[in-house]
């Protein structure tokens, strides 16, 4: 018995929001958790502090799957982000709490090393094409296998994905939602020559991979796979908005471009349709939306049953936590199929120092005992909540758009 004596949540912005949960046994053993939800971060920090925390107080802290049907089930309310990040967040810091009390990294808890590391794929954006394949050419130089290929759309002031930083890209940037002009016609055109150019420069021994960001039609994405198709891109991410899991049986009948989906999912029903008609490759729920590593990888394993890999989303705004047990998940997983990496700053860092460590274009979790992160708290104090937004997105005769 590891019995839970007490829990918190910490909201700190070093850099940009993060919101975590430690939580603390009687033998003064701790776990942390990931609880940030992009834009809404203070409602998982009530749900956590109003609602979990006291449920909580006086339970076994390794009876990780009981805790999880509690929260799930006892809760009446079923699946949402808030709920489902917020489980996710104790879930995490259990497995870190069993880690640290059986003195081994969360991987070997899970079955242990399936290889020998995570393949990740990193962002190459640029302004116009030719910036996007020099920063694609400088992560192919840092070792990456894998890379990002998004560039700046003529025509379109801003378009999502493209930072005005090389390596730290924040899309919640402004304390009331900042607006975007979209145009499909003019994306449509804009992508193919990016992946001409890119295959022209990088060669094909490097993954190339592409995020539409849910703003196609099925028809237009069937299009878009088709075109791309020459540049054999690892996939094609977000194609069209995934509420109607349908949708994507009209995209499969028109191109062989293999396509990723689910960052925003946060159950296996999200996603259930879409893995047993074999309509996607890739699954990107990930440990922090997703009910942590407990649901992640009942998702992961009806997945495998489909030859449906992973291709957990990682952007900034999951948390060290959330990297490290994504990295334990994915190197323990049978059907890893890629991880992303969106560096953080060093300020973030600095908050959450950590064992994960990235070399040759893979990652390593490590093998601190637990998850492998740790909270500088004198340092997270100095760096309070400022709301944040993601931005919407409106066409150019102002018609609300898919973000
Ligand atoms: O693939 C990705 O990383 C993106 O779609 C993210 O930038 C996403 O928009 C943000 O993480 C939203 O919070
Ligand atoms: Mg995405």
């Amino acid at each position: 018995m590891a019995e839970i004596e007490a829990a918190r949540v910490i909201v700190t912005s070093p850099g940009r929001n993060f919101v975590t949960l430690e939580v603390r046994t009687k033998d003064g053993v701790t776990g942390l958790g990931d609880a940030t939800l992009n834009g809404r971060e203070l409602s998982v920090a009530s749900y956590l502090g109003d609602h979990v925390i006291p449920c909580l107080i006086g339970r076994d802290a390794h009876r990780i799957e009981d805790i999880w049907q509690y929260l799930y089930k006892g809760a009446y309310w079923r699946r949402g982000p808030v709920t489902m990040t917020a489980i996710a967040a104790v879930d995490m810091a259990l497995w870190d709490i069993k880690g640290k009390v059986a003195g081994l990294p969360v991987y070997q808890l899970l079955g242990g090393a399936s290889r020998e590391g995570c393949m990740v794929y990193g962002h190459a954006n640029g302004a116009d094409i030719e910036a996007t394949i020099e920063a694609a050419l400088d992560y192919r130089e840092q070792g990456y296998k894998a890379i990002r290929l998004q560039s700046g759309v003529p025509g379109l002031a801003s378009t999502y994905g493209v930072s005005k930083d090389r390596y730290f890209y924040e899309p919640a940037d402004a304390d009331l939602p900042s607006e975007n002009l979209w145009s499909t016609e003019k994306y449509l055109r804009s992508v193919p020559p990016l992946f001409e150019a890119g295959r022209e420069a990088l060669g094909w021994d490097v993954h190339l991979l592409h995020d539409v960001h849910h703003r196609l039609t099925p028809i237009e994405a069937g299009r878009l796979g088709r075109d791309l198709e020459p540049y054999r891109p690892f996939w094609l991410e977000d194609a069209t908005p995934a509420e109607n899991q349908e949708a994507f049986r009209l995209i499969r009948r028109h191109t062989t471009t293999p396509l990723a989906v689910g960052e925003i999912f946060n159950s296996v029903h999200d996603c259930r349709q879409l893995i047993q008609e074999q309509l996607i490759d890739y699954v990107r729920a990930t440990v922090v939306h997703a009910g942590g590593i407990t649901h992640l990888r009942r998702i992961a394993a009806l997945a495998d049953l489909y030859q449906v890999r992973t291709g957990c989303h990682g952007a900034t705004d999951l948390s060290p936590v959330s990297m490290a047990a994504a990295l334990h998940f994915g190197l323990s997983v049978p059907n890893f199929g890629i991880q992303e990496y969106m560096r953080h700053t060093p300020e973030t860092d600095a908050v959450f120092p950590h064992a994960y460590r990235f070399q040759d274009g893979m990652m390593h979790p490590g093998d601190t005992p637990g998850l492998g992160v740790g909270i500088d708290e004198t340092l997270a104090a100095k760096h309070p909540y400022k709301r944040a937004y993601l931005p919407v997105n409106r066409l150019q005769d102002g018609t609300l758009f898919n973000w």
